[in-house]
């Protein structure tokens, strides 16, 4: 399993949601020449504010295009798929519908704004993927995920801490071997907090796991560290190499000494 981002670029045009301020069409750079790979187990994207870490993740779920390079998804020994603007660009036609079902992604905004009932929600997004028991899987995810109480409820009428929780549930739907998440605790309470770190611990024998967090103590799960900075990938590798050169061993102190030697000037978290 693996993936590999080469030369990937993606640069915004306009103001973001929520800045108000900001009235010109500024180009803004999401990805610079992101180049990387990754293999199984879990790893945590740190770096600076909008420094490209939810954009990278977003362009790897295909929830957005990249505007040059591509991205090689190894989800299986003889299964690869490829994402790129001439992919995408091929619409229906693409051969993306296949890869989504494969990868699961739960984004930084935790909002739902649809009334459907909660389990039938979980049951629409099992029929539409052609699970074999889409029934049997919906009623599983919302066991494990504490869920029950809940299940009739519209999802715009969820509390934020079980929203939150849904969001991850509903991730996991196809047992997707590639799970992307941009800042998993935010909203969780301790309940999901503790479903959240099983889920994890249970995901680090099998698949690809990536998370963008700015919560060091969260990232000493990593098996590997990726650094994100102005776009690029600044470094990768196994979080026990990387910090094994500062003295307390910790990811604080090590993602302290880059930021000391960055050559960017951007805001820690
Ligand atoms: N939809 C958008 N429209 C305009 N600019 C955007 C958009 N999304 C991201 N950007 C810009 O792209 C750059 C990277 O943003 P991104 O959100 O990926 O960074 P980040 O590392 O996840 O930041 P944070 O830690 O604050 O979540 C920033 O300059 C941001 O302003």
């Amino acid at each position: 399993m693996r993936i590999e981002w080469s030369h990937v670029n993606k640069v915004f045009y306009g103001k973001e949601e929520g800045d108000r301020f900001s009235y010109q069409r500024q180009a803004q750079t999401g990805l610079l020449d992101f180049t990387a790979s990754l293999k199984q187990g879990v790893t945590v994207i740190l770096g600076p504010e909008g420094s490209g870490k939810s954009t990278l993740l977003r362009v790897t779920a295909a929830a957005a295009v990249p505007d040059d390079g591509r991205i090689t998804y190894q989800t299986h020994r003889s299964e690869v798929h490829v994402w790129s603007k001439s992919i995408a660009a091929m619409g229906s036609a693409s051969p993306m519908e296949a890869l989504r079902q494969r990868i699961g992604y739960v984004p930084q905004r935790k909002r739902l704004n649809h009334d459907t009932p909660l389990d039938e929600s979980l049951l629409y997004l099992a029929q539409s993927y052609q699970l074999p028991q889409p029934k049997k899987r919906a009623a599983e995810l919302i066991a494990r995920w504490g869920l029950a109480g809940v299940r009739k409820q519209p999802l715009n009428e969820l509390s934020r801490d079980v929203a939150a929780r849904y969001i991850i549930a509903r991730s996991l739907i196809s047992e997707p071997p590639i799970w992307l998440l941009d800042e998993p605790a935010h909203g969780l309470d301790d309940w999901g907090w503790q479903l959240f770190m099983q889920e994890l611990t249970r995901r680090r024998q099998h698949g690809i796991t990536v998370l963008a967090t700015n919560d060091l103590e969260l990232a000493e799960a990593a098996d590997h560290l990726l650094l994100m900075e102005a776009g690029s990938c600044r470094r990768i590798g196994p979080r026990k190499i990387l910090t094994a050169g500062v003295p307390d061993g910790t990811v604080a102190s090590w993602y302290r000494t880059m930021q000391t030697f960055s050559k960017v000037k951007t805001r820690s978290p």
